[in-house]
């Protein structure tokens, strides 16, 4: 039995992870802790898995580090500086593993790739997200995380500057930039988790669209995560290679 331990444990995501965790055969719960419990019995695990916020995730990766835990980690707020802040923490103390995935869900995961993909064969790309009204932050980890990789996909082809007129803005009118593509974030009560990418050509048009409708569908990617972060050392970004999906 693989020992996992929650943190975040009465959040939205946190309570899904102790039942999908209390539900498996091969995995064992041995704490489930949220802010300001007692995190004796987290010493026991073999995995925490940490669905807390952009605010406490990086003393919470610390921690376990310290501890000699392996961790798989959902909270957002992971720039390229904070994932370079994690490998510094692995290297002054070897031992635990570390997965960080700014989505376990395969619908995401996918979309994220296709998009990438996609990325060097259109003139524009931008990245709507669209999320329930209870979300901290904007924009989605997901959307951040994407905009980066089509960035990075369309520099390694050499894909010009996306064409773009702007020169009068109210401030926010065009989103966010992240390395030069535009992310739209959207909160509306009824909605759970969604993104769209859109790309364009003169003429044409894809979208590529996500939508995740329960929390259920990140189960699956995070109890992988959870099986398989023992075995990978260091830092592993996204679960793209637990899935057999392309590179991460
Ligand atoms: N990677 C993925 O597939 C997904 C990531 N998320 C991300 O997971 C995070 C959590 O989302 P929700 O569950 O909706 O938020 P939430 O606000 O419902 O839950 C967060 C929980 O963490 C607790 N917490 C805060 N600091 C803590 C600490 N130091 N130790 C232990 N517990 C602590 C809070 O008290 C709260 O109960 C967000 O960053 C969200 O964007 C959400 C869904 C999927
Ligand atoms: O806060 C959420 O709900 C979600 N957060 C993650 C993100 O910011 O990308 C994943 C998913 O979009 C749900």
């Amino acid at each position: 039995m693989l020992k996992v331990a929650v943190f975040g444990a009465r959040g939205r995501m946190g309570q899904e992870v102790v039942g999908a965790v209390e539900g498996a055969a091969d995995l064992e719960l041995v704490a489930a802790v949220d802010s300001g419990d007692d995190r004796g019995a987290v010493e026991q695990a073999d995995v925490v898995v940490d669905f807390t916020t952009p605010d406490a995730v990086m003393s919470n990766i610390s921690w376990c580090i310290d501890h000699g835990l392996d961790v798989v980690v959902g909270t957002t707020g992971f720039t390229p500086v904070r994932l370079d802040e994690v490998r510094e923490l692995l290297d002054a103390k070897p031992g635990s593993n570390v997965l960080i995935a700014p989505n376990f869900s395969i619908a995401a995961v996918l979309m994220m790739h296709f998009a990438t993909k996609a990325a060097p064969f259109f003139e524009s790309v931008e990245v709507i997200e669209l999320h329930h009204p209870r979300k901290v932050d904007a924009p989605s980890g997901t959307a951040a995380s994407t905009a980066r990789a089509i960035a990075a996909a369309r520099a390694d082809a050499g894909s010009p500057p996306m064409p773009d007129a702007t020169t009068l803005e109210e401030d926010g009118a065009r989103g966010a930039s992240i390395d030069g593509v535009h992310v739209h974030s959207v909160r509306l009560q009824g909605l759970f988790a969604h993104q769209e990418v859109v790309l364009g050509n003169p003429g044409e048009m894809l979208t590529i669209r996500d939508d995740s409708f329960q929390r259920s569908s990140y189960m699956p990617g995070v109890l992988a995560a959870v099986r398989a972060v023992g075995d990978r050392p260091g830092l592993t970004v996204g679960i793209n290679s637990l899935l057999g999906i392309g590179e991460d």
